[in-house]
């Protein structure tokens, strides 16, 4: 299993060998991860993947009975009070009390968090033009979100915790989201993990990223390094024929076929410049791999050809209809 970083030391999070049943569903299976300190951390995977169940492990919800979690150098089950004081959460349901005024919620965290921060609490509540005599309740969803957001962020916390806080939100709100974010994590060097359906937002914030699919962690990597790490070649056939092909590259993954063409992604190394193609395959492109595509790739080649091997399905309607579901 991969880890994003090795040094302990600078780590907001350390998860270990984590595996988490709810009855026959296998929900997190040997998930081990390391979140750096500072980081913009992208946990992404389509609908049931088991990212809820790992930040929940992460806020002390659930405890681990197979592997280690450590959050903030901390277990945030021996230690939840301490642990929770030093994390912002923000899920995408709407949760917050609704019989509350704005500045009930502010006056109530304040009373919660030592670390509270009245005037940065007002600053948001400005930049939101959220009134602090309006009831939650009357507020539209991206209102509460953004009530939700200042609850989460106005105490600084050393971790923000953000389980896909812009779905269903429209575009400003998702914004304002992002910029709330970018604003913490970038004057205040906090760590903030984001789970996000969304991909473009989580390649224009997220530092890091991983890919969560049935339960398995099955790719970890600094979004700067897909480029380094990956590239995309375009294929056609010579024959002229479209019919449906196996993968001809045993390591390449994403097998896809888009009218005439054939496109796979393939570890960038010296192996994959001397790989001659057999008849009737031609290159007639290579691209850069987007984390979109990557994504796609990865949990396109995990559906379609098993849990671990790579490189030889063709997609299927199921996992096409999915994923238009899942990505933006
Ligand atoms: N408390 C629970 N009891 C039983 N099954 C659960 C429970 N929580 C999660 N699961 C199951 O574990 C799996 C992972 O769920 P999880 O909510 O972690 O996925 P997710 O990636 O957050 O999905 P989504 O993007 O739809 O929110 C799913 O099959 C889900 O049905």
């Amino acid at each position: 299993m991969s880890e994003t970083r090795n040094d302990t030391t600078s780590q907001a999070v350390v998860v270990k060998g984590l595996t988490q049943r709810f009855g026959e569903t296998l929900a997190l299976d040997d998930v081990s991860l390391s979140i750096p300190q500072g980081s913009v951390f992208g946990l992404l995977g389509l609908n049931g993947a088991g990212k809820t169940t790992l930040l929940r492990h992460l806020l002390g919800l659930h405890q681990p009975r197979i592997g280690e979690v450590s959050v903030l150098g901390c277990s945030p089950i021996k230690d939840r009070e301490q642990v929770m004081r030093r994390i912002g959460y923000l899920s995408e349901e709407d949760s917050l009390p609704t019989w509350m005024r704005v500045r009930d919620l502010t006056s109530f965290c304040q009373s919660i968090y030592p670390r509270w921060d009245e005037a940065y609490a007002k600053e948001l509540c400005d930049w939101f033009e959220l009134s602090p005599d309006t009831k939650l309740r009357s507020l539209s969803k991206g209102g509460r979100a953004r009530a939700g957001l200042i609850a989460a962020i106005a105490h600084r916390p050393d971790l923000l915790i953000l389980d896909e806080p812009g779905s269903g939100l429209d575009p400003i709100a998702r914004d304002d989201i992002l910029q709330a974010i970018i604003r913490t994590v970038s004057v205040e060097g906090r760590t903030v993990i984001f789970s996000s359906h969304l991909l473009e937002e989580v390649s224009r914030v997220c530092d890091d990223v991983a890919i969560v699919h049935r339960g398995r962690l099955i790719e970890s990597l600094p979004i700067r390094e897909i480029d380094q790490r990956y590239e995309e070649w375009i294929l056609r056939r010579t024959d002229s024929s479209g019919e449906q092909a196996a993968c001809p590259v045993s390591d390449a993954f994403g097998w896809h076929q888009e009218d005439r063409e054939w496109s796979m992604v393939l570890p960038k190394s010296s192996h994959a410049q001397s790989i001659r193609l057999p008849d009737p395959w031609q290159r007639i492109e290579t691209r850069h791999v987007t984390l979109k595509r990557l994504f796609e790739a990865r949990v396109r080649t995990q559906r379609s050809s098993g849990r671990d091997a790579l490189g030889s399905g063709q997609e299927g309607p199921e996992s096409a209809s999915e994923l238009s579901e899942s990505l933006s």
